[in-house]
């Protein structure tokens, strides 16, 4: 009986445990029950969640089962209604007996619901089921109102009441890359998806069944492919023997936005495991001709080091890539000789992974709302009566409760975006170091601005990128499937980031930016960045990319002040008074707070999983306390010595 309290209480995650369910159950050490067993219940009940909530709604069992909460009733009604050994307890278990003891008014309501999708059998309701078509939640006037892709409404658990309406009715694309460094595309297309339909319009895959033999050519990135969300390749050869990898659309940007061509050398790929991105970088440099260059890819976390060897080895990438496992990239001498010809560095850094298709959405369960009991008529009218006229003012106790609730989730998740950003500047920073870099490809899995267009304002006004000459890779020298991608950085998010240091500036410097420039500078920045949504017709998941450069050659072209005046005009406003910086103070201070580390605690399930590690280091408190004490001045301050000088010059 366990398994349905351990899978009630994994659902519920009341302890706020980071990372997606599947690494929550595998990764809970005391479960009485097989993690195997859970997630098979967890996922099963998932898929049919939006029929059974309506099954136990009408059925009116929580509103007679009081000591049943609706996560637990959802699960041990999938399982009397649709397992086919029934409810896994003993027979005379107080929840079963409890649940049972309904079965009649259980099972009249799920062929109820199954008639109203107008399902003749149950055989032809499962296989619609199981390859994910019509499964809706059915409105009173019998219409559909969302799919089984239950949104969470950013809770973490993965659990909504039913009411909401899920937040987008795109399904995600199985993306899969075909690894050339073992196959071709053509190949693939010749037998893994032999009898398989070519579609133009990536419409089409999004709203195939899994059993769909349908497939769409990528139009952006070399050799990717596009199948129906549920179709199924685990079992294929060409997977299990590397020739293709799992490998979301969006994730394929950094690689190919890095552009190698034959004045390349070496690259390090800085954040590597699971190895999705070094290995799609193997593939890249196996087309250079001239040169074989190496692939150093740095990975901190020794657990996920072996995922990184494991997938690197399987996708034929070994003599291509030199793993530096357990290895923290901030450590590294970027004068060191090893690195000498580094020329270019992907860097595609922990992140909050609130992009990721699969962590919120990836079991959406659909719960029952819970339901009053019945009350009498009488006791409702004396209930209300005895209400105080002040009582009556008050707010509702539970509600307040929620509120805390979430003005707490939010000052959590402002630290944890603070910590995250400060830690992807450095590493930014640190890559910029490297003496013949000369491309860098920033990449998140975040939607949030502070992790992506903010860490890249930051960096391009650093002490280091000036001093470097870096400059942000321009959306006319991309490569052109990604020139070509029309949803670009988020430009109110670059305003406001302008002119939130704009302010500052003013304050400490005596630089002032017009109103009208600040905006033409934000749209240059965010028309040079990348981003993806997720839930869109594109079918890719939240994602940012953007791209610096710098040029040996040409000092004009790769003058970082010479990029902001090209962005603003010559006659930009520059009114700096000639305040000089103390820049040590301030470099102390980021000595002090050397990063110490996140805590990895997701488990590695396929290389298609793009994992971050939650931050849950009980170091973490005490850095965020001393960062947030100092963090505002030195936010402005980082800010003001790159945009500073650029006006004074
Ligand atoms: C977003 S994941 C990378 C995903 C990977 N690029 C891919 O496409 O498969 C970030 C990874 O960077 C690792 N990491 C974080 N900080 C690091 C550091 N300072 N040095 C090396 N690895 C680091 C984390 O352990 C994690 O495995």
């Amino acid at each position: 009986m366990s398994l349905y309290y351990e899978a009630a209480a994994i659902l519920s995650n009341t302890e706020k445990v980071g990372g997606s369910l599947k690494s929550r159950i595998y990764s809970k050490k005391d479960l009485k029950s097989s993690p195997a067993n859970i997630y098979a219940l967890v996922s099963e009940t998932s898929k049919w969640s939006a029929v059974l909530k309506e099954v136990v709604e009408r059925s009116g069992i929580l509103r007679i089962e009081r000591k049943l909460d609706p996560t637990l009733a959802i699960l041990l009604v999938h399982d009397l209604l649709l397992a086919r050994r029934g409810i896994a307890a003993p027979t005379k278990h107080a929840l079963r007996v409890t649940v049972e003891k309904h079965k009649a008014r259980l099972n009249a309501e799920f062929t109820k619901a199954r008639l109203r999708r107008e399902f003749v059998s149950l055989e032809a309701f499962r296989e619609s089921v199981n390859s994910g078509e019509k499964s809706a939640p059915i409105s009173a006037t019998g219409s559909t109102n969302g799919t089984s892709n239950g949104t969470t409404n950013g809770a973490t658990n993965g659990v909504t009441n039913g009411a909401t309406k899920p937040k987008s009715d795109h399904r995600h694309p199985r993306w899969v890359r075909v690894n050339i460094l073992r196959t071709t595309l053509q190949e693939q297309l010749n037998t893994t998806f032999m009898g398989f339909r070519q579609s133009s319009d990536i419409a089409e895959i999004l709203s195939a069944s899994g059993k769909d033999k349908v497939l769409h050519i990528d139009k952006h990135i070399p050799d990717l492919l596009a199948l129906p969300s549920r179709f199924d390749l685990t079992k294929s050869r060409a997977y299990q023997e590397g020739l293709i990898i799992f490998q979301d659309k969006a994730s394929c940007f950094p690689a190919y936005l890095l552009s190698l061509d034959e004045s390349d050398s070496d690259m390090i790929d800085a954040c590597a495991a699971p190895g999705n991105k070094t290995t799609h970088l193997a593939a890249f440099a196996a087309r250079m001709k001239r040169k074989k260059p190496r692939i150093h890819a740095f990975e901190r976390s020794a657990e996920r080091s072996k995922t990184l060897v494991k997938m690197v080895k399987l996708a034929g990438a070994e003599n291509k890539v030199k793993i530096w496992s357990s290895t923290d990239f901030l450590a590294t001498k970027a004068a060191d000789g090893e690195f000498e010809s580094v020329t270019a560095i992907l860097l595609d850094p922990s992140c909050s992974g609130s992009g990721i298709v699969g962590r919120d959405d990836e079991v959406p369960m659909i719960l029952p709302r819970r339901q009053e009991p019945q009350v009498s008529t009488k006791s409702k009218k004396r209930k209300k009566s005895s209400k105080t006229a002040l009582e009556a003012n008050l707010p509702d106790p539970s509600h307040m409760e929620n509120e805390k609730t979430l003005e707490e989730e939010e000052e959590a998740l402002t630290e944890r975006l603070t910590t995250l950003s400060s830690f992807q500047a450095q590493i930014l920073d640190h890559a910029m170091r490297f003496p013949s870099a000369r491309k860098i490809v920033y990449s998140t899995c975040s939607i949030y601005a502070q992790e992506n267009e903010e860490v890249v304002m930051k960096a391009l006004t650093s002490d280091i990128a000036k001093e470097q000459k870096w400059r942000l890779l321009r959306r006319s020298e991309q490569v052109l499937g990604l020139a070509k991608w029309e949803t670009r950085g988020d430009k109110i998010a670059c305003l406001a980031i302008m002119k939130e240091r704009s302010e500052a500036l003013k304050q400490d410097f005596g630089v002032e930016v017009l109103a009208g420039e600040q905006e033409k500078f934000a749209n240059y920045i965010a028309d040079n960045c990348i981003r993806c949504e997720k839930g869109t017709g594109e079918g890719t998941m939240g994602f940012f990319a953007a791209g610096f450069v710098r040029d040996f050659d040409d000092k004009r072209m790769c003058d970082n002040g010479v990029q902001i005046v090209e962005a603003l005009g010559e006659d930009v406003v520059g009114k700096a008074k000639d305040n000089s910086i103390d820049r040590s103070g301030i470099e102390d201070q980021q000595e002090e707070e050397e990063w110490k580390g996140f805590s990895d605690d997701d488990v590695i399930v396929n290389a298609a999983d793009e994992i971050d590690p939650p931050i849950s280091h009980p170091e973490m408190s005490k850095i965020h306390e001393s960062r947030l004490r100092n963090q505002s001045q030195k936010r402005w301050r980082w800010w003001g010595v790159g945009v500073g000088r650029k006006y004074r010059a």
